[in-house]
């Protein structure tokens, strides 16, 4: 029933006005799968290569559609990302394209799940999911790779650890993403959005700090549970491997200095969560940073695992971080993203499903946590391709999928 018979790719808009791959898959059934491959912009050196979206399809149509059509089950997830892995013959989807692999990946698990006719969460993650859903972070203030002059820290993410419900997580993130502008607004500070709808002050981390830390605290009496506060410093693009500095615009860190900062700013803000503090390529100082706070903090890497296993077993080995960040097209397949989730979660590291700075409509990575039990998700707080997900949270929640 869920032999594939037809796969479509074709560019549409992301959110940032980029094309992008979209991919539609058929089984004999009539069963039906359509996905997106999101796009970053502050991506890791080691992730699967994105290929534009027009070299990407022509190759997947020529290598990689021949092996599904007629051959693979969208059913058996394995077997068509491994057909996948067959077409490309890289190691890196360098010849499809990770944008291709992922569309295609996405699109068949939903075919196969529109095949059963139970929904993706439950396809993927079996029939006992669907009880527990992640803490959302949202992104309410940014800058770095997302946004011109905003701060250096890319991303200053609210953690709404006490909520009662995924609703009232969602909402509370929204509600604090308002009361930042609020803040900006009693301060004079005008200013626009970055490329996933977190204001974009132009004011420095220290001031951010306060803003949001503020914010927090008002809806947090408000709401009545407790909201803590996270960020994803993106570490590599701060870092200038020429003078082994982190290049803030008021000053430079050394490692050791990165490190203590990171450190000072977890204690005093208690922050719950830090993504990528430390450039991607030093395992050592993720390693000293995580003996420091990681008993208090989540330490996650982002840029440093690329949703890659090989990686993640280096990081296993090495103490480097307690959690992954998970991006589907950092590695090309949802098979390898759920390889890297149980691969985590068996050695202690938590994974956080990610979206990507340019996204779609797509709502997968929903799912994906939900199918994997992911204590977080990470995919905005505000703006259409980012509510998308959150708002399928709150159907799968509502069983309404
Ligand atoms: C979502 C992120 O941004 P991008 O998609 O630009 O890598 C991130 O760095 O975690
Ligand atoms: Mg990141």
């Amino acid at each position: 029933m869920t032999l594939i018979t037809d796969v479509r790719l074709r560019r549409i808009l992301d959110s940032r006005g980029n094309p992008t791959v979209e991919a539609d898959v058929v089984t004999e059934s009539g069963g039906f799968g359509r996905a997106a491959a999101p796009s970053g912009a502050s991506t890791g050196e080691y992730e699967a290569v994105e290929r534009p979206p027009s070299e990407a399809i022509a190759a997947a149509r020529e290598e990689a559609v021949p092996r599904l059509v007629g051959e693979a089950y969208a059913g058996n997830q394995r077997e068509v990302d491994a057909a996948l892995h067959a077409a490309d013959g890289t190691d890196d989807f360098s010849e499809i394209g990770a944008n291709s692999a992922v569309a295609i990946s996405m699109a068949a698990a939903k075919a196969g799940a529109d095949v059963l006719g139970a929904p993706l969460f439950q396809h993927l993650g079996g029939a006992f999911r669907g009880q527990n859903f992640p803490i959302p972070l949202g992104n309410v203030v940014g800058g770095g790779e997302h946004a011109a002059d905003a701060t250096d820290i890319q991303e200053f993410l609210v953690a709404p650890v006490g909520a009662p419900s995924v609703e009232d997580a969602v909402f509370a993130n929204a509600t604090v993403h308002g009361t930042v502008a609020d803040l900006l607004e009693e301060r004079d500070v005008p200013c626009g959005k970055g490329d996933e709808g977190a204001w974009a002050p132009s004011i420095d981390d220290s001031e951010a700090f306060e803003i949001v830390d503020e914010a927090v605290s008002i809806v947090q009496d408000e709401v009545g549970f407790n909201i803590g506060f996270g960020l994803d410093v993106a570490g590599a693009e701060l870092y200038d491997s020429e003078t082994g500095t982190y290049e803030y615009s008021d000053r430079s860190r050394d490692t050791d200095e990165q490190i203590e900062y990171i450190a000072e700013l977890v204690r005093e803000y208690d922050l719950v969560y830090v993504e990528d503090p430390l450039d991607e390529d030093d395992y050592d100082a993720f390693a000293d940073l995580t003996d420091e706070v990681g008993d208090q903090t989540l330490i996650c890497g982002d840029d440093l695992f690329v949703t890659n296993t090989d990686r993640l077993v280096e990081g296993i080995d090495r103490g480097a971080a307690n959690s992954i960040l998970i991006k589907p097209n950092q590695i090309g397949t949802l098979t390898d993203a759920f390889d890297a989730i149980e691969l985590a979660t068996q050695n202690g590291y938590d994974p956080v499903i990610s979206h990507r700075s340019g996204e779609t409509e797509d709502t997968t990575i929903a799912h994906l946590a939900v199918a994997t039990d992911a204590p977080f998700i990470k995919t905005g707080a505000v703006g259409g391709e980012r509510t998308a997900k959150l708002n399928e949270l709150i159907r799968i929640a509502d069983d309404a999928t």
